[in-house]
């Protein structure tokens, strides 16, 4: 299974920047994410892997080889689209050993042998080879698809269609398997399931894997590392827990996860504290900044609702509740404090009182949970 390495990579469409200093270094084995909002250039740096873009500038090496020259048969990459791109008049088996096929075939004779395997195709007369069948079947079952095997893939759900997309990309063997948006056709039930279904083969398998997702859930929930991106440039590489704790833009803390963001000015910094001032509220932190204009992050599961025995917090707060959203196994309150709006996420415990909108409310937030960018 190979590395993907990504150089300085930049992609013009007329005369267009849509990429731009793109460095990448994917390991061997790795699941990882491209993570941004549409139009970001997700896609773009996907497609320049494959071959089906070429870069204006920049190396791509796969396997620690680069693949400037070589066309997309050639790179060994899978790849999964958003649309399944099946063949809907074939089988799910031919569709998965198709591809397959075609490259036994070309080994030898390949114009007259692939059109007869076609017209046979067309037929239902195929026969595949035994290792062929074999590896089909192989691939079927890890993707459970065993009892649809004889089916059309016009018969199949959504979620069934892209696990036959999935096996048909695995069935080569790929050294990268390319993933775009495959879920974003599913349903939230299904998205799910599909996230662990497709985890647990890349771990399985450990084939190095390359996913582009706008969703910020499923790139933290599936990823090994993540690439943020914005304007075709890439603002932050790390774990979904790097990027979570550690963000170093504000963007990226509203992008991954929910935050809030407050603009602030640093009063003073003493005493291992940060102080800054956020309209009429001083709020502290351990973290230093050399800035003066700073923005103070603070996650909503980081802000506690105090009851009078918790209340030992450096921050304090006064607040209203202005909305409650019970959503299972916690309660996300929107609470009112001086001119801002907090996000506060508690964990819901069976029979216990949901406050109210209207209801005052004290809030605490330690310092070290309060980051300054
Ligand atoms: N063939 C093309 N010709 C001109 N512009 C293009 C072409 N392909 C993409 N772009 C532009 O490049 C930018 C990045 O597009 P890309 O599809 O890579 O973004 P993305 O992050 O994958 O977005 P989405 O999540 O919406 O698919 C966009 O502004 C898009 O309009």
């Amino acid at each position: 299974m190979g590395s993907v390495v990504l150089e300085q990579l930049r992609k013009d469409f007329s005369g267009v920047t849509v990429l731009q200093n793109i460095n990448l270094d994917i390991n061997e084995g790795e699941f990882f994410a491209l993570l941004g909002p549409s139009g970001c250039g997700k896609t773009t740096t996907m497609r320049c892997i494959a071959g089906f873009e070429t870069p204006t500038s920049g190396t791509i090496k796969i396997g620690g080889k680069d693949v400037a020259n070589l066309p997309p048969n050639e790179r060994n990459c899978g790849m999964v689209f958003q649309s399944y791109a099946l063949f809907p008049h074939m089988n799910v088996f031919d569709n998965v050993a198709y591809s397959l096929n075609i490259k036994e075939l070309k080994k030898s004779n390949p114009l007259k042998k692939i059109g007869v395997y076609t017209r046979m195709l067309n037929s239902k007369l195929v026969k595949y080879p035994k290792e062929i069948e074999k590896k089909v079947m192989d691939i079927l079952e890890y993707v459970e698809l065993t009892n649809h095997a004889k089916k059309l893939t016009s018969e199949l759900s959504g979620g069934q269609q892209q696990r036959v997309a999935l096996a048909r990309a695995l069935v080569m063997e790929p050294e990268v398997l390319l993933m775009d948006e495959p879920l974003s056709n599913l349903d939230l039930k299904l998205r799910h399931t599909m996230r662990n279904t497709i985890r647990r083969i890349q771990q399985d398998l450990k084939i190095t894997t390359i996913f582009v997702t706008h969703d910020q859930e499923e790139a933290m929930s599936m990823a090994d590392r993540i690439a943020v991106m914005k304007d075709g440039e890439i603002l932050q590489i790390g774990t979904p827990t790097d990027l979570y704790s550690n963000p170093k833009t504000s963007f990226i803390a509203d992008f991954v996860g929910t935050s809030n963001i407050l603009e602030g000015t640093v009063v003073s910094a003493e005493n291992d504290l940060t102080i800054v001032q956020v309209g009429n509220q001083q709020i502290k932190s351990k973290m230093k900044k050399d800035k003066k204009e700073v923005q103070v992050i603070i996650r909503p599961e980081n802000i506690i609702v105090l009851n009078g025995e918790n209340d030992n917090y450096d921050n304090t707060f006064e607040g209203v509740i202005h909305l409650a959203t019970y959503l299972g196994n916690t309660v996300r309150y929107d609470v009112k404090v001086g001119d801002h709006m907090l996000v506060v996420d508690t964990i819901y415990e069976s029979g216990a009182n949901i406050k109210q909108s209207g209801e005052k409310v004290r809030l605490g937030v330690s310092p070290e949970r309060v980051l300054l960018i």
